[in-house]
């Protein structure tokens, strides 16, 4: 869908390295007015994610659907009718089309990260489509989330763009879904190109997974 953006090859998420306005952006800045199309398709996505699991047969909604998926697909050939933009910036990257904190990508819930104090923090309530054992989040997405806010950590400080080189996550417990969890992450040190990074998924305040990472800015 849409225009694709020129993407920087060299950068922490295959995106624009952040700048100090994405940074103010992050989680706190006013919203530019654009089009909801991008977002309200990408609700209609995870939306369609818990029907598919649905026993209920419902014939009106499968003919709404079926109506609203031909007039998307008229969309997606009009590419120009469509935006990559998030008008929601929540990671402080613009375009952010990750797949946990983009507000125009499905496969996010998604999630909006903030800062407080020196710490990034999410919280987030992660529903069916997230499941791995039953009524648990998925391990990898617990990494997902864990990756995402020790990035955000690792960027907040207006230290150069780094990628994650090494990410270890401990699982304590059950990660719930559908129950408000909290993400924390922040610096450690920093030696050099080299950000240490540490973080948890907090359930009623006591970890259910913890996270050390190393991140580390290309030469
Ligand atoms: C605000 C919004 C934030 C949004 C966050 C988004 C989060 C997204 C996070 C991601 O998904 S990033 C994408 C996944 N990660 C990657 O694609 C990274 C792949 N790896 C690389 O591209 C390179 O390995 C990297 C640029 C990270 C580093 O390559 P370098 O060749 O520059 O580093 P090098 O291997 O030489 O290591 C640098 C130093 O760290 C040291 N080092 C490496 N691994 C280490 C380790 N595990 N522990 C301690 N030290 C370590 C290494 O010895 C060396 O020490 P010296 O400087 O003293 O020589």
């Amino acid at each position: 869908m849409g225009q694709p953006s020129p993407v920087a090859q060299d950068s922490p998420t295959g995106q624009d390295s952040p700048t100090e306005q994405d940074h103010a952006a992050a989680g706190h800045a006013e919203p530019a007015a654009r089009s909801p199309y991008a977002e309200h398709t990408a609700r209609l996505t995870r939306s369609l994610a818990h029907a598919l699991v649905s026993e209920n047969d419902d014939a009106e909604l499968a003919e709404t659907v079926r109506a609203l998926a031909t007039r998307l697909l008229d969309a997606s050939e009009a590419p120009a009718a469509v935006t990559v933009d998030d008008p929601h910036p929540r990671s402080g990257f613009r375009r952010d089309i990750t797949p946990i904190t983009s507000a125009v990508n499905p496969l996010a819930p998604p999630m909006a990260i903030r800062r407080e104090g020196d710490e990034s923090v999410s919280d987030v309530a992660l529903p069916l489509q997230y499941q791995g054992p039953p009524a648990r989040v998925h391990g990898g997405i617990v990494a997902l989330m864990l990756d995402q806010v020790l990035g955000n950590a690792a960027h907040s400080t207006g230290l150069p763009g780094a990628y994650t080189r090494e990410l270890t996550i401990t699982y304590d417990a059950a990660t719930p879904l559908d129950r408000p969890v909290q993400v924390v992450g922040r610096i450690d040190r920093v030696e050099g190109r080299k950000r240490f990074m540490s973080g948890e998924v907090l359930v009623d305040g006591a970890p259910s997974a913890r996270a050390h990472g190393l991140w580390i800015s290309p030469r």
